[in-house]
């Protein structure tokens, strides 16, 4: 009910003008609303926070930065910056992709260098594809970043380490000596962070600066290596696991919110020429566009869930000095980053198209998501480069599991047991053991084919990164069935743990097996190539997700109400809750600021004059127009 929190129109501002609005909201949220009395952050008003995070700042500063600190800090680097970061008293973002590179980490080309004289840290960018390049709140608002560097001791090279960089004044903002820092220009979405570029060139800092959790030098520059050296690759695992329910469930599902309800009430067309127009959610080809969709809202919501409570266990363990879990969490936070933000993605672009011309309006708010969206697939590790990663790990267990029984997410790579499917009705393959089993079947034989290839390929001379590259395809196909059989998997179990009402966890199983037939659907070739299917049950598996599409499609509003979006969180004029949709894209079109004025002045001078040669033509005067 606080108006300072509403959003504005946000579509009919200009990006100067939502950079500005994200660091008002932002800033009044965290300094304003979150020490009130009351405000507390957790419970409802951090779950609105989550939500309305869709145009705040600082998203990199507190999601990363300050848990970089954490991390990469010893005790007395904690004490020191974290207090300071935590009261935005020193705004910090996390610099280390570079215009020349962001995949390829060993890459990376800014090196700080260690003088040994004074104590400290030169930074320096070589060259220009050096310049870091995309950090989020860089270009005008962080005034520190955690700079990750090559490390460099008398001509020798350490690898990537963390540095803490102030690059601007705390008082005047202005950029320091031997800092070039800017905003890098409109982008597809985000645009209210202005994402950065960073050139240093010998900026000097403290020895104490190096962030020295995992390693550290010694006044005399003798370096010391205190830990498992990838952790230093922690805070993107971290992130990876964080940023599925942020950025990719909680879109989708305000996505699907808009979509479902603009097609309940959006009426075009007859089915039963003797009838009346239909709302297009009795188009059964509308039902298989948005229903999946909202299924892959509650399925990866389940299983971002369970990487969560995983990733906190392993923090607890590391902090006892055990990284053993480290492996399979890599390989699971990859794999689900990836494989979860290309389903979201695209199936925000789904839901969108479902909408027709108005899903193409602003004023549904979907443009806006599907954005948004994009960009999953592309940060916090390239999603192709992420899946790579997690058939890299794939790999290794198959060929351990030829000997050992393994345990874990990959647990069904040494299930020699008999996996045939026996379903001879499309019942059979509603129910979720079935679906559990066809999909570790399915993820492992893709697996195995993979590796099988890259054997064969070797065993005949061809060298094995020559290999890895030429069955890339088929690695990243085995991450993708590795993935879909984890979300499945815990998908099933957290339901069938669930404590709810019976006509609940009907419909939670519902879209559980929605989600499963669907993939199935989507990707038969595989079943049926790895013996997982006959053809005969890929056409049940058709009949089944028909008819759950069918049962569903009475509790498709009731069902997106749930996300409990509020119309200003939602930003739509086609998902409202009241349903209003003609009466509200009429008024948001009217407020555009194209329409200030009846007539357009700055364009008008250009047309004036046609429009009075135009009326000489139309009278007989002027010159004969050929037109
Ligand atoms: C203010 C508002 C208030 C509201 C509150 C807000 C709070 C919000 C909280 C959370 C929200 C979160 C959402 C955030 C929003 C999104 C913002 C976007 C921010 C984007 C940031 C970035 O993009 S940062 C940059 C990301 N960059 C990358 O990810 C780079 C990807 N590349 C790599 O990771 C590496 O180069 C790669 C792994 C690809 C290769 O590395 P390399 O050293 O070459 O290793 P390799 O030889 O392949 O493997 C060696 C060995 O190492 C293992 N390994 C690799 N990586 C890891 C790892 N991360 N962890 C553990 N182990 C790893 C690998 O498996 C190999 O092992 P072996 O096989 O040899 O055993
Ligand atoms: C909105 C947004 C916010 C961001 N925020 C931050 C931030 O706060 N901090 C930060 O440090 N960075 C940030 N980034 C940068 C981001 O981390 C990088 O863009 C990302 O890591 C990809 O690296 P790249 O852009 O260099 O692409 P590249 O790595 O050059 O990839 C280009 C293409 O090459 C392919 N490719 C690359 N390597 C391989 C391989 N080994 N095998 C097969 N194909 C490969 C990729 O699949 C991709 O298709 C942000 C980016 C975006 C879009």
């Amino acid at each position: 009910n606080d108006t300072s929190m509403q959003h504005r129109n946000l579509n009919h501002m200009t990006r100067e003008e939502r950079f500005s609005e994200a660091m008002r909201r932002t800033l009044y949220a965290l300094k304003v609303l979150l020490p009130r009395e009351g405000w507390t952050p957790v419970g409802p008003e951090m779950k609105y926070l989550a939500r309305a995070i869709k145009e705040f700042t600082f998203i990199i500063h507190a999601g990363v930065f300050i848990p970089c600190i954490m991390s990469y800090g010893t005790n007395e680097q904690i004490a020191k910056w974290f207090p300071l970061a935590a009261d935005f008293r020193i705004i910090g973002t996390y610099a280390q992709t570079e215009l020349g590179h962001g995949s390829f980490l060993r890459g990376l080309e800014t090196i700080a260098t260690y003088d040994r004289a004074n104590q400290e840290f030169i930074i320096n960018c070589p060259k220009i594809t050096a310049m870091k390049w995309w950090p989020g709140d860089m270009g005008k608002s962080a005034n520190h970043v955690l700079l990750m560097a090559e490390l460099v001791i008398d001509g020798k090279k350490y690898g990537m380490h963390g540095f803490m960089v102030q690059i601007r004044d705390l008082t005047t903002h202005e950029p320091l000596p031997g800092v070039t820092v800017g905003d890098i220009g409109a982008k597809l979405s985000f645009e209210s962070v202005d994402n950065g570029f960073l050139y240093l060139q010998n900026v000097r800092i403290p020895r104490e600066n190096l962030l020295s959790k995992l390693s550290e030098v010694h006044p005399d520059g003798t370096y010391i290596k205190k830990g498992n050296q990838r952790l230093m690759y922690g805070s993107m695992v971290r992130v990876r696991v964080n940023l599925i329910a942020h950025e990719i469930v909680m879109p989708l599902a305000k996505a699907c919110t808009i979509a479902v309800r603009y097609s309940a009430v959006r009426r075009q067309g007859l089915i039963n020429p003797s009838k009346e127009e239909v709302p297009v959610l009795d188009y059964v080809a509308q039902q298989h566009k948005l229903l999946p969709q909202v299924a892959t809202v509650f399925m990866a919501h389940f299983a971002a869930k369970q990487l969560v409570k995983m990733h906190h266990d392993y923090s607890l363990e590391v902090e006892k000095g055990n990284t053993s879990q480290l492996p399979e969490l890599h390989a699971l936070s990859a794999g689900m980053k990836a494989c979860l933000s290309e389903q979201g993605a695209a199936g925000a672009e789904i839901v969108r198209r479902a909408c027709g011309g108005h899903g193409y309006s602003c004023g549904s708010g979907l443009p806006f998501i599907v954005n948004r969206m994009l960009a999953t697939c592309t940060y916090e590790g390239e999603n192709t480069v992420m899946q790579l990663q997690c058939a890299r790990y794939l790999i290794k267990c198959a060929d351990q599991a030829k000997k050992d029984k393994l345990t874990g997410s990959v647990w069904y790579l040494s299930d020699f047991s008999n996996m045939s499917c026996t379903a001879q009705t499309f019942g059979d393959l509603q129910e979720p053991s079935v679906l559990v089993k066809l999909h570790e079947r399915r993820a492992k034989c893709a697996v195995q084919h993979a590796g099988k290839k890259m054997q064969n390929m070797v065993k005949n001379g061809t060298p094995a990164h020559d290999a890895w590259n030429m069955m890339a395809t088929l690695l990243i196909n085995a991450a993708r069935a590795h993935i879909m059989q984890y979300v499945v998997g815990t998908s099933v179990t957290y339901i069938s743990e669930l404590s709810c009402s019976a006509s609940l966890k009907k419909i939670l199983t519902q879209l559980c097996a929605l989600y499963a037939l669907h993939n199935i659907n989507s990707n038969c070739g595989d079943f049926v190539k790895f013996g997982c299917l006959t053809s005969a049950q890929c056409d049940l598996a058709q009949e089944a997700e028909f008819n759950l599409l069918k049962q569903l499609r009475p509790d498709a509003v009731g069902i997106v109400d749930s996300f409990d979006f509020t119309d200003d969180i939602l930003q739509s004029c086609l998902g409202a809750y009241d349903g209003n949709v003609y009466e509200r894209l009429f008024e948001w079109a009217k407020q555009a600021p194209m329409n200030k004025t009846e007539v357009h002045q700055d364009s008008y001078q250009y047309l004036q004059p046609y429009l009075h040669e135009g009326r000489d033509v139309l009278e007989g005067r002027g010159r004969n127009s050929k037109l």
